[in-house]
């Protein structure tokens, strides 16, 4: 079977500039992918290109078969994408946020009541249910997009850098749920945290000028003698001085 994400020599260009260059990779269920690299590596524009927030300047990108451009509404039915930043709507409180969501998502009545409820309940939103977004800290606006992101319970998720902001307790919690419920999706989650992908993913793919410079499980990429965050160092740095 194929896998639920696939993407095949995907590049996107910005005028001259090359952000994403050539970059293959697929996603099975039951992985956690950590996707690496440093600042302007091209790890948010890959999400953005399977998200279909931004058109790839060629190769291709398919959700469970879909392809991202030619069959966007098929293959967003089953995505959740949490962006990077905070959710849109601020003035809407987290309860009103996420029944707009749900019904954009197709949910009616007391199906959408109860999409609402599980989404709160996995990202520990009950308690502030009724605060407009804008007045959230940075963590819960963070978990707030990730409640919209798995309210409809999609077989793959992509998260850009879904533990940023949250306090040592809300990461934990986090990945623990990320964790629980990677059995059956298929999860590409971008990081700067190395312990992350110690923590939580099956394989790391790290990324630098827009080029996939390595794809193995975190185990195989740190050497004997050599941390995850000294192999990270090595291959992201030689670039940048060639450069
Ligand atoms: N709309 C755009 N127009 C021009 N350049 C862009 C645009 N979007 C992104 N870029 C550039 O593409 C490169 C890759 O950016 P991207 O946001 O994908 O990096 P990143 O790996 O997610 O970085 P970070 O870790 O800092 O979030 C950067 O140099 C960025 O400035």
């Amino acid at each position: 079977m194929a896998a639920l994400i696939e993407i095949e020599r995907l590049t996107k260009r910005f005028g001259a500039f090359t952000a994403v260059d050539d970059v293959s990779f697929s996603v099975d269920r039951g992985e956690v992918v950590g996707f690496l690299g440093p600042n302007g590596a091209g790890k948010s524009t890959t999400m953005k290109m399977l998200a279909g927030f931004v058109t790839p300047s060629a190769g291709t990108a398919r959700i469970c078969g879909k392809d991202v451009v030619d069959d966007p509404v098929a293959a967003k039915r089953s995505l959740g994408y949490l962006p990077e930043g905070a959710p849109t709507y601020p003035e809407m409180t987290v309860t009103a946020f996420l029944k707009f969501v749900a019904r954009i998502r197709g949910y009616r009545g007391i199906e959408a009541g109860e999409r609402v409820e599980d989404a709160m309940d996995l990202t520990q939103l009950q308690g502030v249910r009724l605060q407009p977004i804008e007045t959230l800290s940075k963590g819960f606006k963070r978990r707030v997009g990730l409640a919209q992101a798995l309210l409809h319970d999609p077989p793959v998720l992509v998260l850009d850098e879904p533990t940023d902001g949250l306090d040592p307790n809300q990461k934990h919690e986090v990945r623990e749920l990320i964790r629980r419920m990677a059995p059956d999706k298929a999860i590409l989650i971008s990081t700067h945290i190395l312990e992350e992908v110690d923590a939580v993913c099956t394989r790391a793919i790290i990324i630098a000028h827009g080029k996939v410079l390595a794809d193995s499980p975190p185990s195989a990429l740190a050497k004997p003698g050599k941390s995850l965050e000294q192999v990270f160092r090595d291959l992201t740095a030689r670039p940048a001085e060639a450069a």
